[in-house]
């Protein structure tokens, strides 16, 4: 809706009305519409100002109402009705003019802004282009080269940057909206014309055309092409452009995609456990002061992530040379963050100590120390004593059992896993691993603060290896398995980069380092050395690859040794290596296509996805997608494992997994699982449902 009122006598003030961010949905496009013809018919009005309530000018079209029937008035013709009005039409923006509703803003004849305003054109982001005339008009107002970056990166700029470019006329830092009221009276009766952005000369530029050939290089192709059009074309035939551009991308899968995955990152916030307990029912207590134990990479991550959303932090490491090495790496992550951030950096909100009774007034307590269980318990047991008893306790393991720590402990309902991802202080992804006995509060109150450190936090339930570890176990072994079979790891990495993976399997293993795997393997009875004969690649009585573990035999521990899964120098190692292996334990090397590759990997990872969702680690599906894409680099632009795999149709992915099962027999998670064969029996029904179908006691199965 947009409402129409009267001010300061001579003023139409639109007032866009659609919480909670003004998008620009049927009922507000037809709102508008009526408002300014009012406006435009009342003798009374000189001038108009448009706002956003609340605060907020608006977020761009309803992304709710993509991929549904159009209803309502367009938003360019309404955009041109704007432009074309006789009477002065200012934009108020206050809070964010975001996608359509920038180039609402940019129809207008003036742009008021307040200063804490962002303004931007993200419709990349969502696999789209700025179809509301963003690609015609942005670059006659401030030229190309800034337009085509604003464009093809979807970054937002403050309004300081705004002012700059050219985008806003003013920045305020009193109320936008009275700013622009009163503007708005002193330009009444001026002359418009050179107002009217579409009227406007692309501003020249030097060599033109080398710059959109780099920018197609960086692939944001129909976006380029459209911003072309408005440095070539007239203005009506730049429009039909990208008209003809945006139908192309709007019902593409990776549009879909990355909508699905804008929502997937909001959902995950409305947490809820198999014991009931809910994101709305659960109050988080304050955090103002936390405490980090352990200062090797993950605490000094963390400490600046708690650091620069500012808390006070404690920062504990008992090693005299670790503690004075971590004191300079924090002080120069800060200084770096600020740079880049073009700030100074915070005073010292962090405070040092060798000693684990700093940590006795913390709100929040988050141990980082060695992965090892007997070091986590005894320090579980120290803080239980020494921390104040209302205390939360947090564990960054990635993979030991919450509940045992919390077994530890006098308070266990206060213990819980924050699983960070490195580098800490960067990696948006934080699992919020909830024990059997942790409270409502505590799971809400570590919900709350990765939120406040910038991250997307998502409850798990505690199993071995949360929900990202497990499924990525699967992943690796099917990995393993394929180069057994005859596969290579090159092979298996170009498999997975050309699916949009910014690593494969392989790189991505060398570069975290292969011994953080083989010690886990070692403390669960897995890694072996010295095994021959066929037993050599059966534990537990499942197919078992110890590839990995060779590998760490010859002190290949990936890039911090040199070696891995590849070489760093020239070496033919890795694949005579291979070769006989596979001789000794009589493989017969076969070749495997990529299709194969994707298929047993992914499908394998997807399969466990959906043992998590029937097991209730995570609540929905969207929990996995957020997990995987922003932890384990799965490719935006496919959703997540668990949107892939609606994409693909569940049924086919059922009947793969079926027929690679029935191929590999001993490896028992390719069966399909319980849930995802109910599914399937089910009609397949759409990812947005699959929440509802799993629902406990309401199970629609
Ligand atoms: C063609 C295409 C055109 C013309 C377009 O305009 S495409 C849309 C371009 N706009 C965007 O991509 C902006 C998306 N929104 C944001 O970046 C942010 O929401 C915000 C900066 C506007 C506000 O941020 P914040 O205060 O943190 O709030 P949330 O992000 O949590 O959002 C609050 C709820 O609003 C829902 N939302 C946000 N934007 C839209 C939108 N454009 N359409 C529909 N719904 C939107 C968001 O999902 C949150 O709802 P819940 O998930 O909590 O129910």
């Amino acid at each position: 809706m947009a409402q129409y009122t009267r001010v300061s006598g001579s003023v139409g003030l639109i007032t866009l009305q659609n919480p909670p961010v003004n998008a620009l949905s049927a009922a507000v496009r037809l709102g508008i519409g009526e408002a300014v013809q009012r406006a435009l018919g009342d003798q009374e009005v000189q001038s108009v100002v448009i706002c956003g309530q609340n605060g907020l000018f608006c977020g761009g079209a309803d992304i709710r109402e993509f991929g549904k029937e159009m209803t309502g008035p367009p938003l360019v013709p309404m955009i041109h009705a704007i432009e074309a009005a006789t009477k002065p039409v200012v934009a108020a923006i206050e809070g964010s003019a975001l996608g359509g509703g920038l180039e609402l803003a940019l129809g207008c004849h003036y742009r008021i802004s307040h200063c804490k305003a962002r303004l931007g054109l993200p419709e990349v982001t969502l696999g789209l282009l700025p179809a509301a005339g963003g690609t015609q008009r942005l670059p006659r107002l401030i030229g190309v080269p800034a337009a085509l970056n604003l464009i093809t990166t979807g970054h937002h700029v403050t309004a300081a940057e705004a002012l700059q470019l050219g985008i806003v006329d003013q920045v305020t830092e009193h109320n936008a909206v009275d700013v622009a009221v009163k503007f708005a009276l002193s330009v009444t009766g001026k002359p418009l014309h050179d107002r009217r952005v579409s009227s406007l000369e692309c501003p020249a530029a030097p060599d033109l055309d080398s710059l959109f050939e780099e920018a197609m290089l960086k692939v944001r192709v129909a976006c380029v092409q459209a911003v072309r059009a408005a440095a070539t074309l007239p203005y009506a035939r730049g429009m039909e452009r990208e008209k003809a551009l945006m139908a192309t991308l709007f019902g593409s899968g990776q549009a879909r995609a990355l909508q699905y995955f804008f929502f997937a990152q909001r959902a995950v916030g409305r947490w809820s456990t198999p014991g009931g307990a809910r994101w709305d029912t659960s109050q988080p207590r304050p955090v103002r002061t936390a405490a980090v134990i352990g200062l090797g990479t993950m605490g000094r991550g963390i400490t600046v992530a708690l650091a620069q959303a500012g808390l006070s932090v404690v920062a504990v490491e008992t090693q005299a040379k670790q503690l004075t090495e971590a004191r300079k790496a924090v002080a120069g992550m800060l200084k770096r963050a600020a740079v880049r951030r073009g700030t100074t950096p915070e005073p010292g909100s962090i405070t040092y100590s060798d000693q684990l009774q700093a940590a006795a007034r913390a709100d929040l307590v988050i141990e980082a120390v060695f992965e090892d269980m007997e070091v986590k318990e005894t320090l579980f047991r120290q803080l239980s004593a020494v921390c104040r008893p209302d205390a939360l306790l947090c564990t960054n393991t990635s993979s030991l059992d919450v509940d045992h720590l919390a077994s530890q402990t006098r308070h266990p309902h206060l213990v819980l896993g924050m699983h960070f991802f490195a580098p800490a202080q960067a990696m948006k992804l934080l699992e919020v691993v909830y024990g059997a006995r942790s409270s409502p509060t505590a799971v809400a109150t570590a919900m709350q603060l990765g939120k406040t450190m910038g991250k997307v936090s998502v409850a798990v339930g505690n199993c071995r290896g949360f929900a990202g570890n497990r499924m990525l176990k699967r992943y690796l072994e099917q990995a393993f398995f394929l180069l057994e079979e005859g596969a290579t790891p090159e092979g298996v990495d170009r498999a997975l980069e050309e699916f949009g993976f910014a690593m494969g399997v392989f790189r991505m293993s060398d570069l975290s380092g292969l011994d953080v795997g083989w010690r886990v393997r070692k403390a669960e009875g897995l890694a072996q050395s010295g095994l021959t004969g066929p037993s050599a690649r059966v534990r537990q009585g499942r197919r078992y690859s110890p590839l990995g573990d060779l590998l760490c035999e010859h002190q290949r521990f990936g890039q911090k040794s040199g070696r891995g899964w590849y070489q760093y120098e020239p070496d033919p190692w890795l694949h005579r290596f291979l070769e006989e292996y596979r001789a000794r334990h009589g493989l017969l090397p076969r070749r495997i296509d990529q299709q194969e590759v994707l298929e047993r990997c992914l499908f394998v990872l997807i399969n466990e996805g959906f043992q998590i969702l029937e097991d209730r680690i995570v609540a929905g599906p969207e929990d996995i997608d957020a997990i995987y894409v922003l932890g384990y680099g799965w490719p935006r632009h496919r959703g997540g494992p668990m949107f892939y795999a609606h994409m693909v149709g569940l049924e086919r992915v059922a009947q793969r997994l079926e027929h690679y099962h029935q191929a590999h027999p001993e490896v028992p998670y390719l069966q399909p699982c319980g849930l995802l064969r109910r599914l399937v029996a089910s009609g397949s029904p759409p990812i947005h449902r699959w929440r509802r179908a799993i629902a406990g006691p309401h199970s629609q199965l």
